[in-house]
């Protein structure tokens, strides 16, 4: 069974604009899958979708066979986890936000875990007790994924998230998501510009609401 099966999904904007067309796709578990296409293709609207932030106006989306209108959407979001570009910290010190996904769970913040983490996405240690408004940009994206891994997700929605830095911190946020991936079989749907750094196994193209093309990463 494919973890998502997307089936004649169509989307109209506020304003009634078809924003997406009859779009169908499935992701099969451990996918690591590019959703790429021009500025305007639909892209974000298809991840708001897959995490219920948007209702399709027509179509259904099913995660492990079952309709995901079926899920309560905030256990829904645990399972597929949304980043955004523009990283979102809450914490008056950073060591707040990674232990927030253990307080959403009543657990003990397992730290060992939490440095292990720091150590995969190059960061300090010392790091925790930094305000998160004092990052950098880069700082900033790689504790806003590590806080989304420790929710433990099975599907991760990246919107591009690399898109702000340099070359050496998508290095090292991808090493963190390849990590990821092959000890969790996580899968990832990641919209993107840089095919080069993200490698992709298989590809969605949209462009103006519809699928372009489906199939294999053309590398
Ligand atoms: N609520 C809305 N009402 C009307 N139109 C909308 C709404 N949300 C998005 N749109 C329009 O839908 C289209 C698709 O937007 P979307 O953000 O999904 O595209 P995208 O492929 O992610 O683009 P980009 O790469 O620029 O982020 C755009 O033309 C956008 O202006």
């Amino acid at each position: 069974m494919s973890i998502i099966n997307v089936d004649n999904v169509k989307l109209n904007g506020s304003d009634g604009k078809a924003i997406l067309k009859g779009i169908s796709f499935a992701v099969e578990e451990g996918d690591f899958l590019g959703v790429l296409g021009p500025s305007g293709a639909g892209k974000s609207s298809l991840f708001k979708l897959l995490n219920r932030l948007l209702t399709p106006t027509s179509g259904e989306i099913y995660y492990r066979g079952k309709n995901i209108k079926e899920y309560d959407p905030i256990k829904l979001r645990r399972e597929i986890g949304y980043v955004l570009q523009k990283p979102y910290l809450f914490g008056q010190k950073v060591l707040e936000d990674l232990t927030y996904p253990f307080r959403l769970r009543q657990e003990k913040p397992d730290m060992e875990l939490i440095y292990k983490y720091l150590i995969h996405a190059n960061l300090k240690e010392e790091i925790l007790f930094q305000k998160p408004t004092s990052l950098s940009g880069g700082e900033a994206q790689r504790i806003s994924l590590i806080r989304s891994l420790l929710v433990r997700p099975k599907v991760l929605l990246l919107d591009e998230i690399t898109s702000a830095l340099d070359s050496e911190n998508t290095r090292a946020i991808l090493n963190l998501i390849r990590k990821e991936k092959e000890e969790k079989g996580l899968t990832i749907l990641a919209i993107t510009h840089n095919l080069e750094a993200f490698n992709f196994q298989k590809v969605l193209y949209l462009s103006e609401g519809q699928v372009e093309y489906f199939g294999e990463g053309k590398n």
